[in-house]
């Protein structure tokens, strides 16, 4: 008898599907050379990369994380800064995305001053307003070499209707919290946005739930290749 009913409930269990996770599409953009990739590297990986190149094409992250419960799967799409090695990229990067992060380095006006022209690219390639921005000052472990005053970045930030998140992507995270010129954890400020996504509509469920830290395998990677057919990519 009870051989019987551990049976049916394997069963029971086996007939269920398995569980799917939600994934979210989140592109970083912003000129080359202000720490895209080493932020998204923080996030997925846990720490500051050990050596970056300039990102030819793009290069995806993904991470798994936990919200009120559920495990959603968030596909960060770290985009070249570079011109020549984001053209024939560029509409890839928009489709379906759900939310977009902008970097500037704290370190470099310029780069902040960029910032309209990555924002009138988003207009371009028609992103709702309904789409979640923030803006990233990456770099504060340089503050000392400071260009860009949090005072002038939260005037911009407010007059485009985002947040804006001071951080290091190389800062040892745990260090100086509280103190009022502590920069935010890179951590944090993802989490922020993927509990933006959550009440969202996200890509095609695709992948059972499950897993830590993942990056996309060779077959995944392979696999978007060769659907968009695209030869400037990096693994
Ligand atoms: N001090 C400091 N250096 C950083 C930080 N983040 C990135 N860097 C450095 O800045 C340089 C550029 O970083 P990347 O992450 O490759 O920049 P990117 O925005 O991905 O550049 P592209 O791929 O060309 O668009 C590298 O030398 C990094 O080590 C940071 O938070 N602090
Ligand atoms: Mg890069």
């Amino acid at each position: 008898m009870a051989e019987e009913s551990s049976l049916s409930s394997l069963e029971f269990s086996s007939s269920l599907p398995p569980p799917r996770t939600r994934i979210f599409k989140i592109i970083v953009i912003g000129d080359s050379g202000v720490g895209k990739t080493c932020l998204t590297y923080r996030f997925c990986a846990g720490r500051f990369p050990d050596k970056t190149e300039a990102t030819i094409g793009v290069d995806f992250r993904e991470k798994v994380i936990e919200i009120d419960g559920e495990k959603i799967k968030v596909q960060l799409w770290d985009t070249a800064g570079q011109e020549r090695f984001r053209k024939s990229m560029v509409q890839h990067y928009y489709r379906n995305v759900h939310a977009v992060v902008f970097v500037y380095d704290v370190t470099s006006a310029a780069s902040f001053r960029s910032l309209p022209a990555w924002i009138e690219e988003c207009r371009q390639h028609a992103l709702g307003q309904e789409v979640p921005r923030i803006l990233v000052g990456n770099k504060c472990d340089l503050r000392h070499l400071a260009q860009v005053s949090t005072e002038l970045a939260q005037q911009f930030a407010d007059a485009h209707s985002m947040p804006l998140f001071e951080t290091s992507a190389k800062n040892p995270q745990g260090g100086k919290e509280g103190g009022r010129n502590s920069s935010d954890h890179v951590e944090a400020i993802f989490m922020t946005v993927a509990h933006k996504l959550k009440s969202q509509k996200p890509l095609v469920l695709s992948q059972p739930a499950g897993g830590n830290t993942v990056t996309l395998s060779r077959n995944e990677e392979e696999e978007q290749r060769g659907n968009w057919g695209c030869s400037c990519w990096r693994s």
